[in-house]
């Protein structure tokens, strides 16, 4: 590996889980102490299914946080895919139920017709985010940044002023809304999720040399600001 970063390994998910769940609650409660509200940001894919549930019965002030999507997949609510249905499904429930949430979709007939509301949707939550959770593909994409998308370069420009950015997979189905890399890399503290040893071995791979445009993880892992506070956290 020819960078460095703080890896969390535990040796089965349950044990991840509570100790990830402890520090979320941890960082939300110190922004809500000091700032009145938190923001926490979470990924879709199914990693995130029993975090969500361990995190709604946390022992938060949950009518203080703003809870947003790191992507969403361009379908409405009611879809399987969406990843809203996945967070109103396990997240926004139980003492997480007071949270506010908003989501990426909106009823524009594509994402890109959707981004100017999307965004504007976002700027009204709280900023910087405190929490923000990525998950990791095969592939080596994270949110929506997927290798070989047509509208990569334009959501990894740290220069472009845009908090989100419609993408079109060719890996994956369903046209995306994603946050930029600049929105992403402005959160104060970054989670990556990921469990198996494939995964594993993706990280591996992306630590290695190559261009981040083909493993867009790089672009986190390498990040140029140093601004923001990086963790991983694997289970076998
Ligand atoms: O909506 C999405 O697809 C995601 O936010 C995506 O970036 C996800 O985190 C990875 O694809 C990992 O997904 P799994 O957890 O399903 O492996």
């Amino acid at each position: 590996m020819n960078h460095s970063i703080n890896l969390h390994s535990f040796s089965d998910k349950d044990s991840l889980i509570t100790d990830l769940t402890l520090k979320i609650a941890a960082l939300l409660n110190a922004g809500i102490k000091k700032n009145g509200r938190a923001g926490l940001a979470v990924s879709g894919g199914s990693t995130p299914v029993q975090l969500f549930k361990s995190l709604s019965n946390s022992d938060i002030p949950w009518h203080t946080v703003d809870i947003t999507l790191v992507d969403e997949r361009w379908v409405p609510p009611d879809n399987q895919d969406s990843n809203e249905h996945l967070v109103r499904s396990h997240l926004l429930q139980n003492r997480a139920a007071t949270a506010s949430f908003t989501g990426m979709w909106n009823t524009a007939a594509t994402a890109q017709d959707g981004e100017a509301l999307c965004a504007e949707r976002l700027q009204n939550t709280h900023h910087p985010i405190d929490v923000l959770i990525l998950g990791l593909g095969n592939d080596g994409h994270t949110a929506s940044l997927f290798p070989g998308a047509a509208r990569l370069p334009q959501a990894t420009d740290m220069n472009s002023g845009k908090i989100c950015m419609a993408i079109t997979p060719v890996t994956a189905p369903h046209e995306r809304m994603t946050l930029t890399l600049p929105a992403i890399l402005n959160a104060k503290q970054i989670f990556l999720h990921i469990t198996g040893q494939n995964k594993k071995d993706v990280l591996e791979q992306a630590l290695g040399d190559g261009p981040s445009e083909e493993m867009p993880i790089r672009f986190i892992l390498q990040q140029q600001t140093q601004k923001t506070n990086f963790n991983v956290y694997w289970a076998n």
